[in-house]
């Protein structure tokens, strides 16, 4: 690199990655994960499953789109940072109205460019995501040492319970639908909607857009809702969100709470942390993974069908299905690892998936799956 490196990536390695900074000045540490995803740099860094983990983009160039209101899963990102080849450039959009570089330093996220991202992410594929500081500094100044010794300090995601921190402080109600052309959010029809309580372990925007446009009429409670709390507000099931960090951890006040919805036979639905702490209530462990799954474009077979759709994923824990229990039945695979993506309580409408339905970014394959929680309160109604 020519220039004087104003940002650098500091893995617990002692491997440096120098590049141009971007977006806010500062330093901060944080697990490093790769995403395979082509577009939707926003969402996925306004997904709040995110918290405390740097992204390192595969496809080279971050893409042109600027930023949008319309287009973020939460309030502000919530990514520690990110890693691209290309610089971002100019925005070239009728949608856009802020460029990249000043979003994330209006919300005071750091960007480093110019990485060999492939380097970088073969690296990632061979030891499991590694704890890194990412350091931008317009005068290149780094103390990589110290660098070093706090990436290898930080005691990373294990045992860690973020989901508390990103949920929502109140409850309240959500009636906005998908997006569609030219840029108007839908208001979906109410006639006989189907009150769900969404518990918010971090839960991205178009999951509940996704929700309401199936039927549901949604009120969203904070991550450590009881289930009496929940069921005061009479919901005709009940969803559980995406979230960040170890599910282990989260469901110390998530487990107890779910088991006793079970007793209920409501329906139950879970994406991502929401699945996973469905299988810890149904009895079953979650395993860290070596480098996780993040991007759109992951294949997942349904077993009882043998359908295979292509899935968006961000998720850095599994269910292990060794462990699940008998009256329990993994219902999906991940095609690239085996690992399990889906579950079902026999006999109970009460499922789960490891993967994001509601897409944002990414493919839209898995979208019936919110018609078949609708579908499953229905049965119930009826
Ligand atoms: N997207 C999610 O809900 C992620 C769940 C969990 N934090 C994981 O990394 O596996």
């Amino acid at each position: 690199m020519a220039q004087k490196p104003t940002a650098c990536l500091v893995l617990a390695d002692g491997t440096v990655f120098y590049g141009r900074g971007f977006g806010a000045t500062g330093e901060v540490v944080a697990e490093l994960v790769f995403n395979t995803a082509m577009t939707g740099y926003q969402e996925i860094m306004t997904d709040p499953s995110y918290a405390s983990q740097v992204v390192t983009f595969t496809f080279p160039h971050i893409g042109n789109t600027g930023t949008t209101a319309q287009d973020d899963e939460s309030a502000q990102p919530v990514a520690s940072g990110i890693v691209v080849k290309w610089d971002p450039t100019e925005p070239s959009n009728w949608r856009a109205t802020e460029d990249l570089a000043a979003w994330m330093e209006k919300y005071g996220r750091i960007g480093i460019g110019g990485v060999d991202t492939r380097r970088l992410t073969r690296a990632i594929r061979q030891q499991g995501a590694p704890h890194v500081v990412l350091s931008h500094d317009p005068q290149g100044q780094f103390d990589i040492a110290a660098l070093v010794a706090r990436a290898r300090d930080w005691p990373g995601l294990v045992g860690l319970d973020l989901a508390r921190e990103v949920s929502c402080r109140q409850s309240y109600h959500w009636d906005e639908g998908a997006w569609s052309w030219p840029g108007e959010f839908a208001t979906p029809d109410r006639t006989r909607p189907f009150h769900v309580v969404a518990v918010d372990y971090g839960a991205k925007r178009n999951i509940l857009r996704s929700l309401a446009q199936s039927g549901a009429k949604i009120t969203v409670l904070p991550a450590t809702a009881t289930a009496e709390e929940i069921l005061a507000h009479e919901p005709e099931g009940v969803f559980l969100s995406n979230g960040p960090g170890d599910p282990a951890a989260t469901g110390e006040y998530a487990v107890p709470m779910i088991r006793e919805l079970l007793a209920r036979d409501l329906p139950v639905f879970g994406i991502c942390l929401g699945h996973q702490m469905l299988a810890l209530a149904l009895g079953a462990k979650t395993v860290k993974m070596g480098h996780g799954h993040h991007g759109a474009n992951h294949p997942v077979r349904d077993r009882e069908t043998g359908k295979v759709e292509i899935t968006s994923m961000n998720h850095g824990f599994a269910v292990d299905a060794q462990t699940l229990p008998e009256n329990v039945v993994e219902t999906h695979v991940s095609l690239f690892d085996g690992s399990n993506c889906g579950l079902r309580v026999t006999g109970k409408p009460v499922f789960s998936v490891q993967y994001h339905p509601e897409a944002s970014p990414g493919p839209q394959d898995s979208a019936h799956l919110f018609g078949r929680f609708v579908e499953d309160m229905r049965s119930r109604r009826a």
